[in-house]
């Protein structure tokens, strides 16, 4: 092993270092546009202006020395000298992706301050130089201490400059490691460099640039996002209400259609009672969830959303999560079963534990029909200040409750049941884009068509069972058909169980059907009250103006506050089950949720009545 020297191309993930090892060596290593194409470590041979060779590691991308997963970790062995029966590389060739300067430049001051003899390429200046982006080499070179060379790994170009470059390199001494720059740090400095560095850039790129600068900033950003999730939940209340009347009256006039075009008879009311008393109410919500994605895909497709990870991420590391958490929770905000199959992307398993366990936390759109009857039932419609009403904000306060919730839940788990360090992460921040109205219109007809399918299917046979079982047996002469029901004695059983937190029967009732899907608690409620009333005129009241006479105030917020936590979702379950290989962790999720629900519920509504509301 005497005399063999090396020369190591580390950097980020895609940022042309297989591309430079094989145009440097004539190699064949497979090159991809995406992260992580290189996943170990591969050698090859390069002839330096002095004729003598040097050995070419190309190495996986990695975003960091301190490993996260196995690839990065051969990075960081290499590197450091500590692969076995390898020695120190005597270069390292850091590899930037010029048109990514800012973010490639973390990774690079970590490398560059151990010490060893470095060269920087500065790769895909194509890239750059088509985006409009000139970037001073000189300037790099002076802030980084390290040669620096422009190179297109793709062109050749720059490839005899970068070969001088590692000859000089590999005859330098290697210098003294500096302390280790915590990543924050390190990314305040890259975003100076790279500034000084880049002499010119064009107008869409300064734009994006200073939206960045906007939408990153340590405390405007959050306020921005606050802001726009502000917006987002008024609009959910105000603009839906034309269309969600419109869809009410629609859903009146079929049932008074079906009561006059039919004898009076069990199959009569099951119609009307049952399926369209019970699927109506709840498919009346299609407009408010049509404008809450409409806004999601919208901020997904410009770009802004992952921005707004990038703010979370400290949220995140605060409580022991790691960033890549956020894909996976956000996508629990449609609904938690996608989100809990994307946290397969999570490589440290308690990472990855803690985020499915935290998932159903998130506001699922199923939460959304639950939320919005009581609201508009119990809040009133009154403007707080200027155009900001009071049912928008509450709405919104509940979902940030669930947030919140679930941090604080991340937060105990990782120092008890899920114990373990947090990881660190850096994501790449896609250009800004108008979103196209075409792909918005197509989320917007696929999330519609979910929800109206489950309206069709789940809630309809379950609103089909429940009407059954609140028909039979037939109640005798003055007594009331839901006390004679198989279904009301069940709840008459449950309900000593949830009256000490204010629910009442009516409660007791929607909350096993529920168990199904959470819409169906909107869709069991309007049945068994449809079934419970016998008076033709106050049947055909709305399900809003019957909770807002049955219900007080404290068991109604006792009712939000359950529904925040409650984990009501048995196909939730089912793929944690699949997930974690085992009834261990979904046992254990129902049963703190239910739990976290049950004293939530509570303390809401004995600090509801305490407040004499
Ligand atoms: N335009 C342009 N494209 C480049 C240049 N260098 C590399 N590429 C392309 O960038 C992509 C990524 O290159 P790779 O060589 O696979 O990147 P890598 O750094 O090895 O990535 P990992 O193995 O994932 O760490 C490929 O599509 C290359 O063709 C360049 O200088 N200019
Ligand atoms: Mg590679």
């Amino acid at each position: 092993m005497e005399g063999r020297r090396i020369a190591a191309l580390v950097g980020n993930p895609n940022a042309g270092k297989s591309a430079l090892f094989n145009a440097l060596t004539g190699a064949r290593q497979k090159i991809a546009n995406y992260p992580g194409v290189t996943v170990e470590r591969k050698a090859g041979r390069l002839i330096l202006p002095s004729g003598a060779p040097i050995e070419l590691t190309d190495l996986p991308g990695s975003y960091g020395l301190a490993a996260t997963s196995p690839d990065e970790e051969v990075t960081r062995k290499v590197i450091l000298g500590e692969f076995p029966g390898e020695p120190a590389p005597s270069v390292l060739v850091v590899v930037l992706d010029a048109s990514n300067l800012e973010q490639h430049l973390v990774f690079a001051q970590e490398v560059i301050a151990l010490g060893r003899p470095a060269v920087v390429a500065l790769n895909m200046v194509d890239l750059a130089e088509r985006d409009g982006l000139v970037i001073s080499a000189d300037a790099l070179q002076e802030a980084l201490g390290v040669p620096v060379i422009e190179t297109v790994a793709v062109r050749r170009r720059g490839l005899a400059e970068l070969t001088a470059a590692i000859g000089e390199a590999q005859e330098r001494q290697h210098g003294a490691p500096h302390p280790p720059v915590p990543l924050v740090e390190r990314r305040v400095t890259a975003h100076a460099i790279a500034e000084a560095a880049i002499v010119s850039e064009s107008r869409r790129h300064r734009l994006h640039a200073r939206l960045d600068r906007l939408f990153l900033h340590p405390w405007l950003g959050p306020l921005i996002l606050f802001a726009l999730l502000f917006v987002v939940f008024q609009a959910v209340f105000t603009w839906a209400t034309p269309f969600a009347d419109g869809l009410e009256g629609a859903i009146g006039w079929l049932i008074d259609l079906t009561k006059a075009a039919l004898p009076e008879s069990l199959l009569r009311d099951l119609l009307t009672d049952g399926i369209l008393s019970g699927v109506g109410s709840v498919v009346v919500f299609l407009p408010q969830i049509v404008i809450l994605f409409f806004f999601i895909l919208a901020m997904e497709a410009s770009g802004y959303m992952a921005r707004a990870a990038f703010l979370m991420d400290r949220l995140m590391a605060g409580v022991g999560l790691s960033g890549r958490s956020f894909i996976p929770l956000l996508s629990s905000f449609a609904c938690a079963i996608p989100g809990i199959m994307a946290t397969r992307s999570i490589t440290d398993p308690k990472d990855r534990l803690t985020t499915i366990l935290i998932a159903p936390l998130m506001t699922c759109s199923a939460r959304l029909p639950v939320y919005a009857v009581i609201i508009a039932a119990f809040i009133p419609n009154v403007a707080i200040w200027g155009p900001v009403g009071l049912q928008g904000l509450v709405l919104l306060g509940l979902y940030v409750f669930g947030i919140i919730a679930a941090m604080a839940v991340a937060l105990v788990l990782r120092h008890s049941v899920t114990k373990g360090a947090a990881s660190g992460f850096i994501m790449e921040l896609p250009k800004y884009q108008m979103p196209r109205l075409q792909d918005l219109l197509i989320g917007l007809w696929q999330r519609a068509w979910i929800f109206l399918r489950r309206a069709g299917t789940i809630i309809f046979m379950v609103t089909v069972a429940l009407w059954l079982l609140l028909n039979f047996p037939r109640a005798g002469e003055g007594q009331s058909q839901v006390d004679a029901s198989i279904a009301g004695r069940i709840a008459n059983g449950l309900a000593v169980v949830v009256e000490p937190i204010g629910f009442n029967r009516d409660i007791a009732l929607s909350l096993i059907p529920a168990m199904a899907a959470r819409e169906v608690a909107v869709s069991s409620l309007a049945t068994s009250y449809a079934v419970a009333e016998t008076d033709e005129n106050a049947q055909a009241q709305q399900l809003g103006d019957r909770l807002k006479a049955d219900w007080t105030l404290p068991t109604a917020l006792a009712f939000l506050a359950w529904f925040v936590f409650a984990p009501q979702c048995m196909s939730t379950i089912a793929v944690t089950r699949r997930e974690t290989n085992g009834w261990k962790w979904p046992g254990f999720m129902l049963l703190y949720l239910f739990a976290l629900a049950y004293i939530f519920a509570g303390i809401t509504y004995w600090s509801a009545v305490a407040l004499g509301l």
